[in-house]
């Protein structure tokens, strides 16, 4: 039996001849795993985590941070250069190297030194190498070198493995060796011309990001651009992107790919044209860890997304969570919301339903309970980092009425706002709120506009609130703030 831990935390957790056994095991040490882990030891039990690569996961060196590192030097150049005075005193242009060095730095430079040190801090042991269940309760950790640790848990085991980029069957793509979000989050150079497939939140995001840092980007966005938001937030992001110098091509499908001896990507489209790219992202999904961590034995299917129950239990096909309902799933894992703070508000939940089921306490699943993660159903707030910014959280238009919901819809132009006008000469916005005409409650809301990220909050407060428009009127927003929306979607509703 090899032990590969760190940390003090590991020591003392007791050692039986067949394993080292913990409270709770969790699989996967992304910001998912290590929110469980801290809120089961803030519970009074032990436990470790299993990381095959770095401890902080995706969102920490592939993902959230270091790609909203590269679009955070651009969006602060363009709002200096909206602002008269501001403008003046802007006298050059991004500077790349530093953007990319800031990116580094944001990434942690792809160590997991300080997330790890954390880890030992608070008690959690950890475990490198990949995690595999071999029995109920039961978890083999294979570290790099081959050797193999049993973990045994006594309560549960957490799923938190998160997901990697799904690459679609188009000939040619694997061998063309394509970015993946990865490669675009951690690129040490910007390609001349950058083909991207995919319209959803990466390709978006990555398509603005590498327009601004100088790339010739071909957006190939066969579904349109941000299909599954208001219309009008993928109408503003493709307008901006055109008017950065990006090609976006809604509805443009490719057939096959292949990359030359001198590294130029060859792209036909299902209509015939050609294009080419010094490099290509692939931008269209994830699929989600679960080839290898042992399912088989569970009776689950391996590579298969994890369906969850109320308190984000495993079901296997029958519906009913294994034997003894000791494994959870938590995060981008269980498909229910590819979000970080929504995966970190369900690893809150798992470890504290963890807890009260060790200790015999009340389990609360009600809806809006204390174990349960309901906001996953109503009200997912998301801001997508495009120029203008996309913040939205509960239903769109559309969503509203295929759940057969009596609904009104409010638009209000952002730009017309006193607080809109100062912040941006000629800002440009848009607003939309979705009433429920039965409950009089907001329901979905969406923005679209520069720094709109930062008033998401108050509409997901309304929707989980559930708070009644006639309350809400009395809810003042100050003078002059883009805030203002609210008084006129309000207004404009009839009060
Ligand atoms: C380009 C991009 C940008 C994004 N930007 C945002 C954003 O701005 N805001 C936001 O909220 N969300 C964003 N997301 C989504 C966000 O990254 C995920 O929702 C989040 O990382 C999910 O956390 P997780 O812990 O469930 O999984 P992950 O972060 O994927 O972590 C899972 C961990 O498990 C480990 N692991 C997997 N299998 C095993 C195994 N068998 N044994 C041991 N370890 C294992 C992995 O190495 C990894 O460290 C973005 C995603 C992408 C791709
Ligand atoms: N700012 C953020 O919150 C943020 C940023 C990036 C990613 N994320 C999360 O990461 C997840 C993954 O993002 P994503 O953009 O990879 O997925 P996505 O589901 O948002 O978009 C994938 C897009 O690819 C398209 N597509 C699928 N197959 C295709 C094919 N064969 N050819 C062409 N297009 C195809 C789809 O129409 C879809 O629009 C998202 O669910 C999102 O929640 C969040």
């Amino acid at each position: 039996m090899t032990a590969h831990t760190t940390g003090t935390a590991a020591r003392t957790a007791d050692a039986d001849t067949a394993a080292h056994t913990y409270d709770v095991v969790v699989i996967g040490a992304g910001p998912v795993g290590e929110n469980v882990a801290d809120r089961v030891v803030h519970g009074g039990l032990s436990v470790a985590v299993v990381e095959r690569e770095l401890v902080g996961g995706e969102c920490s060196y592939w993902a959230c941070m270091p790609t909203k590192a590269l679009l955070r030097s651009a969006a602060a150049l363009r709002a200096a250069r909206r602002v008269p005075g501001a403008r003046e005193a802007v006298t050059g242009d991004l500077d790349v190297t530093a953007v990319l060095r800031r990116r580094d730095s944001v990434a942690s430079h792809w160590k997991d030194d300080g997330q790890a040190a954390w880890l030992d801090s608070v008690g959690i042991a950890l475990y490198r190498g990949q995690g595999r269940i071999t029995a109920e309760r039961r978890v083999e950790v294979t570290d790099e070198a081959g050797s193999v640790t049993s973990l045994a848990a006594r309560h549960a085991v957490v799923i938190a493995t998160g997901t990697s980029a799904l690459l679609p069957d188009i000939p040619g793509l694997r061998e063309t060796v394509p970015w993946t979000s990865r490669e675009a989050a951690a690129a040490t150079a910007v390609p001349g011309r950058l083909a991207v497939i995919g319209g959803g939140v990466v390709a978006s995001e990555m398509a603005t990001a590498y327009t601004a840092l100088g790339s010739s980007v071909t957006v190939l966005a066969r579904d349109g651009v941000l299909p599954h938001a208001e219309p009008f937030a993928g109408e503003r992001v493709t307008a901006a992107l055109r008017e950065a110098g990006a090609s976006v091509r809604p509805g443009a499908q490719t057939e096959a790919v292949k990359r030359d001896g001198d590294g130029t990507v060859h792209i036909t489209l299902t209509t015939g044209e050609h294009i080419e790219a010094d490099e290509i992202l692939v931008a269209t999904g994830r699929t989600p860890n679960t080839r290898d961590i042992g399912l088989d034995t569970l009776g689950l299917t391996p590579g298969s997304w994890l369906t969850v129950d109320d308190t984000l239990r495993v079901l296997t096909d029958n519906g009913t969570p294994p034997a003894g309902g000791w494994l959870y799933a938590a995060g981008d894992v269980n498909h229910r919301a590819l979000l970080t703070h929504q995966g970190k508000y369900q690893a809150r939940a798992v470890g504290d339903v963890i807890v009260a089921r060790a200790t015999g306490e009340p389990v609360d699943d009600s809806p809006w309970g204390r174990h349960t993660a309901t906001a996953d159903e109503r009200a997912v707030p998301q801001v997508v980092f495009t120029e203008p910014e996309i913040a939205s959280v509960g239903l769109t238009a559309a969503a509203a009425q295929a759940a057969g919901l009596h609904t009104r819809v409010i638009d209000y132009d952002l730009g017309t706002i006193a607080g809109s006008a100062l912040h941006t000469d000629g800002y440009q916005g848009h607003a939309r709120m979705i009433i429920d005409e039965d409950r009089h409650t907001i329901i979905g809301f969406t923005l679209a506009g520069p720094d709109t990220a930062e008033l998401l909050h108050a509409a997901t407060i309304a929707i989980v609130g559930e708070i009644p428009l006639n309350r809400l009127w009395h809810a003042v927003p100050a003078f002059p703030t883009i805030s203002e929306i609210w008084l006129r979607l309000l207004e404009t509703y009839g009060h």
